[in-house]
């Protein structure tokens, strides 16, 4: 039997998979956590990804690492980490991003040219905020790359001037255009104030190297391209991905062009495109509220389930650590219609609808941009939650079916692996086994609906301070 390795490094922990070549059959894994924060030394990684892919990695002949997004490993003229990196949910970069939209010809200009509007997720963001703030960080900068780069490049033994991206985490940085597939250095300078060294972007099913035992290295990919393929998703297919991030994603012939920024014109892992809304919050709204409630997952599952759909008017914006869809860098959540009858079910149900609805506005953003939704996939940590399995559907407004659970995008890096050792021209069809259907019966955003609570609570702060 010939092995493959998928690896996910993503925010919370690195996950490994090791996969049979020819039919996708998952025959060993391991896991290992990350720490916690918004900023994380890239060696934490590394460690993590040693540790969970212990006698895994040296069983494969072929590997590739997917990755959290954005993140912004910068590096010195020695490829040495100049400082932890800042990673997709830290929002301190928030006042660059508005900077660099407003100087820099507007949220079209940046959208026309690089497929995205800046949000403090994207690196060229975090590059201007330590530009600005780390003079001396930033003078000692000659490269800069992506969570999934860096882990490649050290998986090879390589340097940083051999490094290598793919398609997909580039188009998440702010200086790559989704149209040319080639780097714009001039939104890299307007954000940094001068050049850098970047990695070349390896096509989709390239060797890129050998690691120390002689696996071939494919390019590794940004994680939700990394989901998309490890789902195998078609047109009409649309994931949502409940993970620290709540991210709604399909693939498409050509790049979302959203002036209003809330779809990114991402790139996918397999020379199309990945068309995307991205939230701060989701799982971890519900570990906050399950921890608050003194309760372990399946406790919190009875609990949101015991309560009335609206959650007897409770009404929760799960904006916890900030937001990106919408734009609210500094918000925090806000609970409303709290009164003496509450419960403790309608609180854990207030949180699942809540962290719900904000991917519902996800859902109709990818609709407004012309993306057709025949099947809604969920996936991620929270999906493994019977409360998001049986809420979704009336939340979404429509039928939403659940994969085997499986680490898809570490699958998804699993099978670019295959891709590059089988030398064939498209990705290799694994079959997973039957997806479960839940229906729902309440139309998403009619009145009375969780939807409907969370759309005007949302409205309705819109003009906070805080919110803005
Ligand atoms: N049964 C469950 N119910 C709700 N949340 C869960 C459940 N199992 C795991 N999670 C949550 O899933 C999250 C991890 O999911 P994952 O997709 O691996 O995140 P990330 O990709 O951001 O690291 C954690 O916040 C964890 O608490
Ligand atoms: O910023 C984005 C997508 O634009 C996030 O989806 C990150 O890629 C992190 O993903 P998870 O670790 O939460 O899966």
């Amino acid at each position: 039997m010939t092995l493959v390795a998928g690896v996910d490094s993503s925010t919370q922990s690195t996950k490994v998979l090791l996969v049979d070549a020819e039919t996708g059959e998952i025959v060993d894994s391991g896991r290992a956590p990350h720490p916690d924060g918004t900023e994380c030394p890239p060696e934490a990684w590394w460690e993590a990804l040693q540790e969970a892919g212990k006698g895994l990695l040296e069983r494969a002949e072929a590997v590739a690492v997917a990755g959290q997004q954005h993140g912004m490993v910068a590096l010195d003229a020695d490829d040495r980490v100049v400082r932890p990196a800042l990673l997709w949910n830290d929002t301190r970069s928030a006042p660059q991003a508005e900077r660099l939209t407003a100087e820099h010809g507007g949220p079209e200009a940046w959208a026309a040219d690089t497929g995205l509007v800046l949000a403090a997720s994207f690196t060229a963001t975090k590059l201007a905020w330590m530009a600005e703030h780390e003079p001396e960080n930033a003078a000692k900068t000659v490269s800069v790359m992506l969570p999934h780069d860096w882990l490649t490049m050290k998986l090879r033994g390589a340097s940083a001037a051999e490094a290598t991206t793919d398609r997909s985490d580039a188009s998440g940085t702010g200086y790559w255009s989704p149209h040319t597939g080639a780097y714009v250095p001039e939104r890299l300078v307007q954000a940094f104030g001068r050049e850098l060294a970047l990695p070349r972007v390896a096509a989709p099913d390239e060797t890129v190297g050998r690691t120390p035992w002689g696996a071939i290295v494919a390019p590794g990919t940004g994680d939700n391209a990394g989901a998309a393929l490890g789902l195998g998703l078609g047109p009409g297919d649309v994931a949502v991905s409940l993970g620290t991030s709540g991210t709604v994603f399909g693939v498409a012939d050509v790049p979302a062009n959203d002036p209003t920024g809330i779809v990114a014109g991402f790139a996918d892992a397999t020379g199309r495109f990945l068309p995307l809304v991205c939230t701060l919050n989701a799982a971890r709204v519900l570990d906050t509220f399950r921890t608050l409630l003194g309760v372990d997952h399946a406790e919190f599952d009875a609990l949101a389930l015991a309560a009335a759909p609206g959650a007897g008017g409770l009404t929760l914006l799960p904006y916890l650590d900030g937001e990106r869809t919408p734009a609210r860098p500094n918000a925090t959540g806000v609970l409303s219609g709290l009164t003496t009858g509450a419960t403790r079910a309608d609180l854990a149900r207030a949180a699942v609808e809540g962290m719900l609805a904000a991917q519902a506005d996800g859902l109709a953003a990818m609709t407004a941009q012309g993306m057709e939704t025949r099947r809604v996939l969920l996936i991620g940590g929270a999906a493994a939650s019977q409360a998001v399995r049986r809420i979704a559907p009336t939340v979404f407004g429509v039928d939403v079916e659940v994969p085997p659970p499986a680490e898809y995008v570490a699958l998804g890096a699993a099978k670019q692996a295959a891709w590059a050792l089988s030398g064939r021209p498209t990705p290799p069809q694994w079959k997973h086994g039957d997806t479960e259907r839940l229906t729902g019966s309440a139309a998403a955003g009619s009145p009375g609906t969780a939807v409907e609570q969370y759309s005007t609570l949302r409205d309705e702060t819109s003009s906070w301070a805080s919110h803005r």
